[in-house]
């Protein structure tokens, strides 16, 4: 459509109704619902706007790609509904969180504490599809067609790239890195929740499945008290087992002194500690205040070094506490800060309970940025409301390089009640090679580490990707 000027308010009224009629013929679907959207996103544009170019002014050319850009947001029609302060044609507003949820929502953190995120969105202010492509949610209202479910004509998708979009992908995909190091935790905090035990054997082998898959991290157990986590018990065996796997670290959990001297008689080249953002969680999880959690992770990094054995720390809770609901980005600060300074060489950051979204794992991450690098920093995430991906898409984004997962989405805390599986590191691997980003994992054997260990717990698995893939027969490892 050509740029049209509107010299009064009957024309324009007209023009609308006009457009409307073409664009009612292009709807394939439930065209009266869609062309009402229409009528409302483009009345909306039309009088929020003080342009002269009603091409520009209702954005003609461009609204179909927010059909494109709608499908990338994943809206839904059932996201309509009137505001308050509507103006009689209906607004749309994207669903943000709800404040009463326990994941991080605190105006205070998210607004005053962390002024760069602020202006980092303003700053995106006069680019609505930079606004609607990045915004991250908290009831942020976005008009009209981003209700439509389907793209009524995807031809306007290349239209619109070519007209106003160049350069998004680079843009968007900037921050990724080209290697992502994946940590597999699996064999740890995958089988600590089994409520049956997993044999020894079971725990080697799918140890040795996941090496072989080319993963340069396995977490292989835990050295802690086999009164609080029997399913580990056998963590001195296990280690026995691993002894002359080669092709990828294999470090182990270790809650105090006594659980390092363990792990290091056990022939433990790497231990991790594992510290907690929140004050109930800590309690729960290892019977002991922070202050005192650290000052014991401090003698086992002191001791560790004196061994040059490597310690990762661990921070749980990092959005959200099954006690203490949200979580302020600067205890999770401040703790992974103290384990960095002690000497931890990697601070992981674990969404526990995996309430967190990517508006609360952002501020989050912003906040533990300003004190630990970048590179030293790994995601974590639980998928307890299938927000992993999504979370570690924008950790991505924000230069993290390494994210722990899971094979087949197994895991979850006991002592985080109702944390459900890590997200399934099929399901990252598989992203990360849509993206273009290198793991030097081979998804057709990791698949076939989960469907061992799936085999073998009687289930399936937690991994889309592999219940897709399992579906078709192309070769996974060219995918
Ligand atoms: C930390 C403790 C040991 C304190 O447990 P405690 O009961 O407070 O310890 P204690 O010092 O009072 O000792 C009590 C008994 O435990 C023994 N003990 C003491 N330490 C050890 C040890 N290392 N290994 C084996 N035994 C140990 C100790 O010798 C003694 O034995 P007793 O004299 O009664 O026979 C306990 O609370 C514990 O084992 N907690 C483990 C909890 C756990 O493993 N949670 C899951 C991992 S964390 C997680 O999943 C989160 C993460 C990392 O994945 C990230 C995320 O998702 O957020």
């Amino acid at each position: 459509m050509e740029n049209v000027k509107v010299p009064n308010q009957g024309e324009f009224l007209n023009l609308l109704v006009l457009n409307l009629k073409n664009k009612t013929k292009q709807f394939k679907r439930n065209s009266t619902e869609e062309a009402l959207i229409h009528l409302r996103f483009v009345s909306l544009l039309a009088l929020d706007s003080n342009m002269s170019s009603l091409e520009e002014r209702l954005g003609l050319s461009n609204w179909p790609n927010l059909s494109c850009i709608d499908m990338l947001q994943r809206f839904s029609s059932a996201a309509c509904r009137p505001l308050p302060d509507d103006i009689g044609m209906g607004n749309c507003w994207i669903e943000g969180r709800s404040c009463s949820s326990s994941n991080s929502c605190n105006e205070d953190y998210t607004r005053e504490a962390f002024p760069l995120r602020r202006q980092n969105r303003d700053g995106l202010r006069g680019d609505s599809l930079k606004r609607r492509t990045l915004s991250l949610g908290r009831h942020h209202r976005v008009f009209g067609g981003v209700c439509d479910s389907h793209v009524p004509d995807r031809h306007y998708c290349s239209d619109f790239r070519e007209n106003n979009v160049r350069g998004i992908t680079s843009e968007l995909l900037r921050g990724i890195p080209g290697y992502v190091k994946i940590v597999e935790v699996g064999p740890r905090d995958g089988l600590q929740n089994e409520k049956n035990m997993v044999p020894t054997a079971v725990k080697i082998e799918l140890i040795h499945r996941l090496v072989s898959s080319g993963l340069p991290v396995v977490e292989a157990t835990s050295f802690v008290s086999p009164k609080w986590v029997p399913q580990l018990a056998d963590a001195k065996d296990v280690m026995a087992g691993i002894q002359k796997m080669e092709g990828a670290r294999l470090p182990v959990l270790t809650p105090n002194l006594k659980g390092f001297e363990a792990a290091v008689a056990a022939g433990a080249k790497e231990v991790a500690v594992f510290a907690s953002a929140s004050e109930s969680f800590s309690k729960s999880n290892i019977n002991c205040s922070i202050k005192e959690s650290l000052e014991r992770f401090q003698a086992v990094v002191h001791a560790a070094r004196n061994l040059s054995i490597p310690v990762r720390g661990y921070v749980s809770c990092v959005v959200g506490c099954p006690v203490e609901g949200s979580i302020p980005p600067s205890n999770v600060a401040y703790v992974a800060k103290e384990l960095y300074d002690m000497g931890c060489f990697e601070i992981s950051l674990g969404d526990t309970i995996g309430v967190g979204t990517p508006g609360s794992v952002v501020p989050m991450l912003e906040a533990v940025m300003a004190v630990v690098p970048v590179e030293k920093l790994a995601v974590h995430f639980h998928d307890t409301y299938g927000q992993s991906l999504s979370n570690i898409l924008v950790s991505l984004q924000m230069g993290i390089s390494i994210v722990d997962s899971s094979v087949a989405g197994l895991g979850g805390c006991p002592y985080a009640k109702g944390a459900s599986g890590n997200v399934a590191t099929e399901d990252v691997v598989y992203m990360l090679n849509g993206l273009g980003v290198k793991t030097n994992v081979d998804l057709g054997k990791l698949m076939s580490a989960g469907e061992f260990i799936c085999k073998h717990l009687g289930r399936i698995s937690g991994s889309k990707t592999t219940i897709a893939l399992s579906r078709i027969t192309t070769d996974a490892s060219k995918i």
